[in-house]
């Protein structure tokens, strides 16, 4: 019988449900050391938020074949390194929204109505009515930063509380935004309206801090803050200056850049005007039966041979349709992820053209796979190979199929194009005889480079010093080039140059590239 380890507090019913196919040991609160000896004995991994999967922890994990989040977040799992050994991550996009949303909504009407201190201060037997007056929430504006799956909610809740609706959200359409009743608008005007501002975002390198001094200036002095998303995205140190000096009017956090909260944080010695509460968002009887019935029976599934339905790393496929397609599904995640950052988010058309041999496959997972590729700068480990087409369909993205089996440049090639906030783009990309993924044209342009994790993109004119100067822009920025290629159609007409990077561009550098004479546009894209 295989085994399960569970290794954080997680609802009887999910237990019940991993006991029908295998023995569940729950064991919390263990140490990682602890976690590395005792692994190599497991098929499967359950955890919410409390186990860190480290990399040391995979590795040991010999026998293992499933990690199941009970939850949304996978960002205390290396994911990386559970694909690299073939493990299964799944997690629960949807278990738990509800709860989440309702926890960002009691905190904005607790912090309105400063419900915590008032109780605390009864029950200390005092009868303070005076220190209490709070405010209404209704007809204020509501800055939604963040319009997912728990956005929405909150956006539906606030609306039915009489508030106006202000969002930001670079990978949401006007449409859906407007069914919701949301003004989509930039950041800075959300930052400068906003009564109340609430985060549903994920923490990633854009995000992380977006709530910081230079952000805060910019609210009005009354505005009342809510993270009820990921810690790290506001700067704590700043936020706690902001609040002890009333340049805003109050903050609840859930969440917190490292958890548990310090027991120094200044966060702690806030008085009224900061709700503080410890990651409680999905801390419901319902949310944590959902979450526990929802991956206990992928871990199950996966164990009796089946897919699973939410897997963050690997394709909801049976194995044999899975290990044929595989190559081909790396290729399309890594052009939608590619398409998607040079259309500059906001895709609203997705044209996949499976080319040559590919043409004869089924498409489905293709598309499925450039839309992974896609959302994934919006959604992260959110978006998977089963809700890819869906989370596209909220998003208002139209996707067109087509084949074309006599374009025989390689074996079989994919050719994305997307239309987006910064125009229409395209990338086409093939599999060499030894299965090794290039891009092969961008914008029409032809090229020939593996993808790497930091690429640069220009598109100038093609004229005699150009490649030079960029080269040593990044040098003395300190970027290392692992390598280079242009891309013409015509001998000193426009052109394309693509740089693989072995280190992430430093702010400012895209901005001195563009002065560069005969530069006409610079993108940079994580893969
Ligand atoms: N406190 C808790 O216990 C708890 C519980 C559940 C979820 N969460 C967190 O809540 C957050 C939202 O979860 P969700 O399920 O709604 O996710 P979701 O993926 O459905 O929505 C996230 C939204 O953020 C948008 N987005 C991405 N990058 C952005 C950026 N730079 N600026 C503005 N918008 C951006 C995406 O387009 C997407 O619409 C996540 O961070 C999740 O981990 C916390
Ligand atoms: O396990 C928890 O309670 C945290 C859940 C939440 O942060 C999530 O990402 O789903």
């Amino acid at each position: 019988m295989p085994k399960v380890l569970v290794s954080d507090p997680i609802d009887q019913a999910g237990l019940d449900i991993l006991s029908q196919v295998a023995q569940v040991d729950v064991k919390t609160g263990l140490s990682n050391e602890e976690l590395v000896q005792m692994i190599p004995e497991y098929d499967a991994l359950m955890i919410r938020s409390g186990t860190r999967v480290t990399q040391e922890i995979i590795e040991a994990g010999n026998q293992l074949k499933i990690i199941g989040r009970a939850g949304v977040g996978v960002d205390n799992v290396d994911v990386p390194s559970a694909t690299r050994k073939g493990i299964v991550v799944v997690n629960s996009p949807e278990g738990n929204t509800i709860a989440a949303a309702e926890h960002a909504l009691a905190m904005m009407l607790s912090l309105s109505r400063y419900i915590p201190d008032a109780n605390h201060s009864v029950k200390n037997g005092k009868w303070d009515r005076k220190s209490y007056v709070g405010a209404e929430v209704y007809k204020k504006t509501l800055g939604i930063v963040g319009l997912g799956k728990i956005g929405s909610h909150v956006a539906a809740a606030a609306k039915a509380l009489g508030m106006k609706l202000l969002a930001y959200d670079p990978f949401i359409s006007l449409e859906r935004a407007d069914h919701l009743g949301c003004r989509l608008v930039d950041m800075d005007l959300l930052f400068r309206e906003s009564d109340y501002i609430t985060l549903h975002i994920p923490k990633t390198s854009e995000t992380a801090n977006l709530i910081n001094a230079e952000a805060i200036a910019k609210m009005k002095p009354t505005v009342r803050i809510i993270n009820c998303a990921r810690g790290g995205i506001i700067d704590e140190a700043a936020l706690a200056d902001a609040l002890r000096e009333g340049r805003i009017g109050g903050a609840a956090l859930d969440v917190y850049e490292n958890e548990p909260l310090e027991a120094d944080s200044p966060l702690r010695s806030l008085g009224k005007q900061a709700i503080l509460t410890p990651h409680l968002g999905a801390s419901t009887a319902e949310a944590q039966i959902n979450v526990a019935i929802d991956v206990a029976e992928q871990i199950r599934d996966v164990l009796l041979g089946l897919p699973a339905r939410s897997a963050v790393n690997i394709p909801g496929l049976y194995p044999d349709a899975l290990e044929k397609l595989r190559p081909y599904l790396q290729l399309a995640e890594n052009l939608g992820n590619l398409v998607g950052q040079l259309a500059g988010g906001r895709v609203e058309l997705l044209n996949v053209r499976l080319q040559g041999e590919l043409a004869d496959n089924n498409s489905q997972p293709i598309v499925v796979a450039a839309l992974k590729g896609l959302l994934s700068q919006a959604l992260r480990e959110r978006v998977n190979y089963v809700n890819a087409s869906i989370e596209a369909k909220e998003r208002g993205i139209r996707i067109i199929e087509t084949r074309d089996g006599s374009i025989r440049d390689y074996t079989g090639s994919l050719h994305l194009e997307a239309k987006g906030a910064l125009g229409d783009h395209s990338v086409t990309g093939a599999l060499l005889g030894d299965g090794e993924i290039r891009i092969t044209d961008i914008d029409e342009f032809p090229i020939n480079v593996p993808p790497t994790h930091h690429m640069l993109f220009t598109r100038h004119r093609d004229m005699p010093g150009i490649i030079g100067k960029i080269g040593s822009l990044l040098g003395s920025f300190n970027v290392n080039i692992a390598s280079m290629q242009v891309g013409r159609k015509i001998v000193r007409g426009d052109a394309v140059m693509v740089l693989s990077l072995d280190d992430p561009l430093p702010e400012g550098i895209l901005a001195e590239i563009m002065k560069v004479p005969g530069i006409r546009d610079a993108y940079t894209v994580m893969l």
